[in-house]
């Protein structure tokens, strides 16, 4: 009997792409992909359980062990420091994390506010620019902090720049380039490695194939 692979996928924006390369792979997944509020989905057929989470969620499924695998943002991934292997940059859902904020804001700030859903990748950024800031955490809706005086900067994904653009403000530096990974839980992979290494094969081969045309 072929081992059961739990794979926490992210909800939202993300799901989507990673189902269409799963079935692009090959992997038969039912119509529950396409249309369903149910949190966990088992497909007997090709031994495997998904559960279905919270994006920022996933990596904490995966290092406790409840998910052998999953499917997270490069963004996720430096914000969590999970205890995880990334396997594969499976390049879906591309975005890039930015520092922005207004056209005219004054330049030499003392410890300006950032705010920002990524408070750990943000100090980061910014201590090794040498720069001392004041982190902000907020939870979405980013764009509103230096539009109504909460924050000087903020650090955000970007993707088509229309919610940027839309609120008048700039991008004042591009951080890095975001791509969900396919990760694993490291007992996991020496567990069930033969299935693991069938999958990533598998994930792999789209890419190849994806990247001739
Ligand atoms: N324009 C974008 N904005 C935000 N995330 C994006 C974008 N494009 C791709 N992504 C990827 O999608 C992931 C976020 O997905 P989503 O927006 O569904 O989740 P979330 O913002 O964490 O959820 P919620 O809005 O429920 O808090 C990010 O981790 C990132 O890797
Ligand atoms: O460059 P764009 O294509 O405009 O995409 C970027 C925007 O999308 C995300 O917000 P989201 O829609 O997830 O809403 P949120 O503010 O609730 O996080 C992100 O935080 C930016 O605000």
């Amino acid at each position: 009997m072929r081992d059961v692979l739990t794979i926490a996928m992210p909800k939202g924006r993300i799901f989507d792409d990673a189902v269409d390369l799963l079935r692009q792979a090959g992997f038969r997944l039912p119509p529950e992909f396409d249309d369903s509020r149910k949190l966990i989905i088992d497909v007997p057929e090709e031994s495997f359980r998904f559960i279905l989470a919270k994006p920022m969620d996933v990596p904490t499924y995966v290092e406790h062990g409840v998910a052998d695998l999953g499917i997270a943002g490069k963004d996720v991934l430096l914000e969590e420091e999970r205890d995880v292997y990334e396997l594969l940059d499976l390049k879906i859902s591309a975005c890039y994390l930015a520092v922005a904020g207004l056209p005219d804001a004054k330049i030499n700030e003392l410890a300006p506010k950032v705010a920002t859903k990524y408070p750990h990748v943000a100090a980061a950024y910014f201590r090794e620019q040498g720069e001392q800031v004041e982190i902000i955490k907020l939870n979405g809706s980013i764009e509103l902090a230096p539009l109504i005086g909460l924050a000087d900067r903020i650090v955000d994904i970007v993707s088509t720049g229309r919610t940027l653009k839309e609120n008048g403000l700039i991008e004042y530096e591009r951080m890095v380039e975001i791509t969900s990974r396919l990760i694993v839980n490291p007992v996991s992979f020496r567990l069930k490695d033969t299935r693991i290494n069938e999958l990533v094969e598998r994930l792999s081969e789209i890419k190849s194939y994806a990247l001739q045309e």
